[in-house]
C-alpha cells in the first residue's frame, strides 16, 4: 500500500509530518504534502518529487479543494497521515483573570475538527476506489494525538482534550469504515524533536525528559515516521492508540 501508490500527510511541511512524507517517499510512495501553504508544504514536496498543497485543515472547503486537485493530479490516496496541528499552552484560570476560550476553540478546530475533516473527505474518495488485496483493503488513515490525551499538565486543558477526541475516535472510524477496506490508526507521540517543541520552555521540557525512562531523550522525528511504516505494512493494526513515548508519564508541569 505504500510502494507506486499515493499518500497524503497533513502538516507535512515541518516537523513529524514532514518526515513522514520523506520516510513514504523513500518507500516508493508518491507523497502529496498539505500545508497551511503551498509554500510552507513546497520545499518537502520538491525535495521528494510529491505535490504541495494549500489548506487550513479547519476549513473544511479548502480541504476539499486541496483532495480535488490531489485526485485531479495523483489520483486517491490510501494512505492518509494526519499531522497537522498547534501546540497549545493555556490556563483554564490564569492569574490576570482573562479568559482562555478563543484558543481552546482554536485548539479543538485545528487539532479535532481539522483531524475528522480530512478523515471524512480522504475516506468517502477512498471506500470509491478498487480494493487492493484479498481482504479488500482499499487504505489506512492514521491521525496523530499525544501522550498529552492521557498525561496533560497544567495548562494542556485545550490541547489534551483535542488529542483525546482524536484518540477517541480511532475505535469508531476504524468500525465504521471497515465496510470499505479502510482501516483507522492513532499515534500519540511523547516528546519529539521539532519546531512545535522548540517552543517549550526550558525547565518544562527537563522535567519531562526526567520522566522518560528509557530511552531517556526527546523522540527523533524518523522514529514516528517508521512507526507510520509498521502500521501501513501490517494489517492486523486497526481502531488502536498506539503511545510512542519511551514509556514516559509526563509530571503535572
Ligand atoms: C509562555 C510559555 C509558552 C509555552 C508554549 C508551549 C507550546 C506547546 C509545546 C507543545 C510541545 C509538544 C506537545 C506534545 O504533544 C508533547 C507534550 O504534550 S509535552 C508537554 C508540553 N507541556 C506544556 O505544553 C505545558 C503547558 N503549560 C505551560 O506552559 C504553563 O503552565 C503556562 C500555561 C504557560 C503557564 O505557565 P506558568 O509557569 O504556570 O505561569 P503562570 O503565570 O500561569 O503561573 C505562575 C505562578 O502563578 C500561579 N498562578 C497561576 N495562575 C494563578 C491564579 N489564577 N491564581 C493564583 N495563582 C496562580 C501558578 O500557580 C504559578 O505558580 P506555581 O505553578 O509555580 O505554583
Ligand atoms: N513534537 C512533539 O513532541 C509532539 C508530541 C506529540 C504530538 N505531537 C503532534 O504531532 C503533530 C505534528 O507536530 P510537530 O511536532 O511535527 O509540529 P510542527 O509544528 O513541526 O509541524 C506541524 C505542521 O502542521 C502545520 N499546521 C498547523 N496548523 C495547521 C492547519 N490548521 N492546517 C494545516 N497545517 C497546519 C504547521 O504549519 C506545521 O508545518 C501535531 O499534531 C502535534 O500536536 C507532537
Amino acid at each position: 500500500m505504500i510502494k507506486g501508490h499515493v499518500a497524503l500527510v497533513t502538516g507535512a511541511g515541518s516537523g513529524l509530518g514532514a518526515a513522514t512524507a520523506r520516510h513514504l517517499a523513500s518507500l516508493g510512495a508518491t507523497v502529496a504534502c498539505i500545508d497551511l501553504t503551498e509554500g510552507a508544504a513546497a520545499a518537502v514536496a520538491a525535495d521528494i518529487g510529491g505535490l504541495a498543497l494549500g489548506a487550513d485543515v479547519s476549513d473544511a472547503a479548502a480541504v476539499e479543494a486541496a483532495f480535488d486537485r490531489l485526485l485531479e493530479k495523483l489520483g486517491v490516496p490510501r494512505v492518509v497521515v494526519s499531522c497537522a496541528g498547534i501546540g497549545t499552552a493555556a490556563r483554564i484560570l490564569p492569574r490576570d483573570g482573562s479568559l482562555t476560550i478563543g484558543a481552546f476553540e482554536r485548539t479543538l478546530r485545528v487539532n479535532l475538527l481539522g483531524t475528522y475533516t480530512v478523515m471524512s473527505v480522504a475516506a468517502r474518495a477512498i471506500a470509491a476506489a478498487e480494493p487492493l488485496d484479498g481482504d479488500g483493503a482499499r487504505g489506512v488513515i492514521i491521525n496523530t494525538a499525544s501522550i498529552a490525551y492521557e498525561d496533560g499538565q497544567i495548562g494542556q486543558a485545550a490541547y489534551s482534550a483535542s488529542k483525546g477526541g482524536v484518540a477517541s475516535m480511532t475505535l469508531p472510524a476504524s468500525r465504521e469504515l471497515a465496510r470499505f477496506g479502510i482501516r483507522v490508526m492513532t499515534i500519540a507521540p511523547g516528546l519529539f524533536e521539532t519546531s512545535m517543541s522548540a517552543g517549550l520552555p526550558d525547565d518544562v521540557r527537563a522535567e519531562i525528559l526526567k520522566a522518560v525512562p528509557f530511552p531517556s531523550r526527546m523522540g527523533d522525528a524518523n522514529e514516528f515516521a517508521r512507526l507510520v511504516q509498521c502500521i501501513v505494512e501490517n494489517p492486523m493494526l486497526n481502531g488502536s492508540v498506539i503511545r510512542l513515548d519511551a514509556a514516559a508519564r509526563m509530571p503535572i508541569k
